[in-house]
């Protein structure tokens, strides 16, 4: 396990739901943590029971037992970053961002789960607005795809311009990053490069681009729990904001290429975080690439 400056343990923790399949939820978060070898720790909103055809069940944790999780990691083991999941409902949201307050926490990094890829909700529609009100100022760096996106901002994202403008909007609501996600964007929308996956951060008042390979696999159950994870555990290592998405970026696409062989699951198979973490974030190599000033291919801090 990685050390600090001060010499303890990185430890992060993750508020989510369960995927009893594995492949999202804290199961893939913690996968992650460890990965980028991060100590990693789980408070449970929820347990889905869940595989890669789908969410077969919900079952929703108390918010006095979501708290009293949070304060058994506190009170004893001490938290680094938070990463947040599925969150359910209004009353774990007003949980878990009271929770967040009163520590004071500043690296937070929030991914809006709002549906899973197979249609089923797993936030309830009316805790979109306390999301938005609660959670959002408390946030470093947000996740949203286009379809959270869409539900952040309030308005139907039709092409790249569009993810721009919905980037600066939710970034008012409070968070200091936003990296709207580029697994459910049409190839059109990427003029020059329709083979290319390009998430999109606005951080600073300044928009880049990480753009890789799209690997032509309907299994990606999990991507955006293990990028989000991936994401956490670098700010956990003390990395900026912008390196630390690099690194996600590039071991994302290494798990989505790995587990495009292999036999996990009837459905949409999950994502596999034993893919080796890179040394560093590559912009010059064959699949990545980064947009930044006006062009592509710069280094990316
Ligand atoms: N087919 C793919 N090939 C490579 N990277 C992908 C692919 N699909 C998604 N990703 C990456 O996985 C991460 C999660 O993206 P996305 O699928 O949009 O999120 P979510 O799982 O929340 O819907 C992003 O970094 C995205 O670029
Ligand atoms: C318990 C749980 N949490 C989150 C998700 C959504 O995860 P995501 O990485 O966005 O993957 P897909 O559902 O889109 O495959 C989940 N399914 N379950």
């Amino acid at each position: 396990m990685i050390r600090t400056d001060q010499g303890h343990v990185v430890r992060a923790l993750t508020i989510a739901g369960s995927d009893s399949g594995g492949g999202a939820g804290i199961q893939a978060d913690l996968k992650t943590m460890h990965q980028f070898q991060v100590y990693g720790m789980s408070v449970l909103t929820s347990l889905t029971a869940q595989n890669t055809n789908g969410v077969q069940g919900i079952y929703e944790v108390t918010p006095e037992f979501v708290r009293l999780q949070l304060e058994s990691v506190y009170t004893d083991l001490g938290i680094d970053v938070v990463k947040t999941g599925m969150l359910v409902n209004t009353k774990i949201i007003h949980t878990v961002a009271s929770f967040l307050r009163e520590i004071d926490i500043e690296k937070v990094v929030v991914d809006p789960v709002m549906v899973a890829k197979g249609g089923t909700p797993l936030l309830r529609q009316e805790s979109v607005e306390i999301l938005k009100d609660e959670l959002l100022p408390l946030a470093m760096v947000i996740t949203p795809n286009v379809v959270e996106a869409e539900e952040l901002c309030g308005y139907s994202i039709r092409d790249f311009e569009d993810c721009h403008r919905a980037a600066i909007d939710i970034a008012a609501l409070g968070p200091r990053a936003v990296i709207v996600k580029g697994g459910h964007m049409p190839p059109d929308w990427i003029k020059d490069a329709p083979n290319l996956v390009v998430d999109l951060v606005y951080v600073g008042g300044e928009f880049t681009y990480f753009a890789s390979e799209r690997v032509d696999t309907y299994k990606t159950h999990g991507t955006g729990c293990t990028f989000s994870s991936a994401i956490t555990s670098m700010l956990a290592r003390g990395a900026s904001i912008l390196e630390s998405v690099g690194m996600a970026k590039a071991f994302i696409y290494e798990a989505v290429k790995r587990a495009k062989t292999w036999d996990v699951g009837a459905g949409h198979g999950p994502t596999d975080q034993s893919a080796p973490i890179p040394a560093r974030f590559e912009p010059m190599s064959s699949a990545f690439y980064v947009f930044r000033n006006g062009r592509w291919n710069e280094e990316s801090r």
